[in-house]
């Protein structure tokens, strides 16, 4: 739905009308279909292995706990996330303010939409109903997905848990006025929490494919609860926090050119005081509950 959108406004902002249009329409056209056929080749084939799922899943992880410990480093900061705190030119369709981290979100969609960040299965925006025009031709991906996955956009949550249950265990209460610092950093960490999250759809449809009947039974009964039950492995859920708590404690460290190590104190370069694989794991371990 969302992708047909942004491929109307692109289709509208190319061909607007007249002989201009028709030949723009013309090269277009083509590069569209050059451009979906190699994607489905490069980027689809393998999209439902559950191992590449799960090595993705892993390099998203090192993406987290990176963004996680950059935004350690400043203070709460909470006029970034109160409206009206800080005088952004950017307001809701009700006329609200934006806050900071709201407006820097917002105008980071419309940059990164135009580009098709947003038409690629496995990214969601923030704000979905705002994309931009495409500014590349649009690419046709193969349905690997199911096509009710194409509604599901659990980002208004993630925002919620970020701001209420992750950055009050991620940064130091207080102010340090580094306002635009702490919001283009919390847009790294929701993209990053929001592809990882999400990707949970791809982890769905691989483990679907591999036991259909089981799966279609408890679809058909409607048992919602069944069916999350045999998508969860708690074992497996273990060990991604425990392999995020040590990730994080080596992260953290500070590795020198003689090969010492010793444990990062911010100053330096490692992580910010007080920031410890404990609680990174602990503040990124709440990604598996939704
Ligand atoms: O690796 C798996 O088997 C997954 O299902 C992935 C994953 C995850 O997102 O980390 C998802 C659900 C399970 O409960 C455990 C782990």
């Amino acid at each position: 739905m969302m992708q047909t959108s942004q491929r109307d406004l692109w289709a509208r902002a190319w061909a607007p009308n007249g002989q201009r249009s028709a030949r723009r329409c013309r090269s277009t056209t083509k590069a569209t279909t050059v451009v979906s056929a190699a994607a489905s080749a490069r980027d689809m084939s393998s999209a439902l292995s559950l191992a590449n799922i799960r090595s993705s899943l892993i390099r998203q992880e090192d993406t987290i706990i990176f963004s996680f410990i950059e935004r350690a480093q400043f203070a709460r900061n909470l006029p970034v996330y109160t409206p009206d705190a800080i005088p952004v030119p950017g307001f809701d369709r009700c006329g609200r303010r934006y806050s900071l981290l709201e407006y820097v979100l917002r105008e980071t969609e419309q940059l990164h939409g135009g580009v098709r960040r947003y038409t690629s299965p496995d990214e969601h925006a923030f704000f979905p109903d705002d994309l931009p025009p495409l500014v590349l031709p649009p690419i046709t991906y193969p349905y690997v997905l199911h096509h009710c996955a194409e509604s599901i956009n659990i980002n208004e949550r993630i925002l919620q848990i970020y701001m209420d249950d992750i950055l009050p265990g991620l940064t130091a209460p207080g102010d340090d006025f580094n306002y635009g610092s702490s919001a283009t950093l919390d847009v790294t960490c929701l993209q990053a929490l929001s592809k990882r999250i999400h990707y949970g759809k791809f982890v769905a449809e691989a483990k679907f494919l591999a036991k259909p009947e089981e799966y279609s039974a408890l679809i058909r009964s409607g048992d919602a609860a069944g069916i999350m039950e045999l998508l969860t492995d708690r074992e497996v859920e273990r060990r991604v926090v425990e392999r995020v708590r040590r990730k994080a404690a080596t992260f953290g460290q500070d590795i020198t050119e003689n090969g010492a190590v010793s444990a990062g104190t911010g100053a330096n370069g490692g992580t910010p005081e007080g920031m410890n694989g404990d609680r990174l794991s602990t503040a990124i371990g709440k990604w598996e509950a939704p």
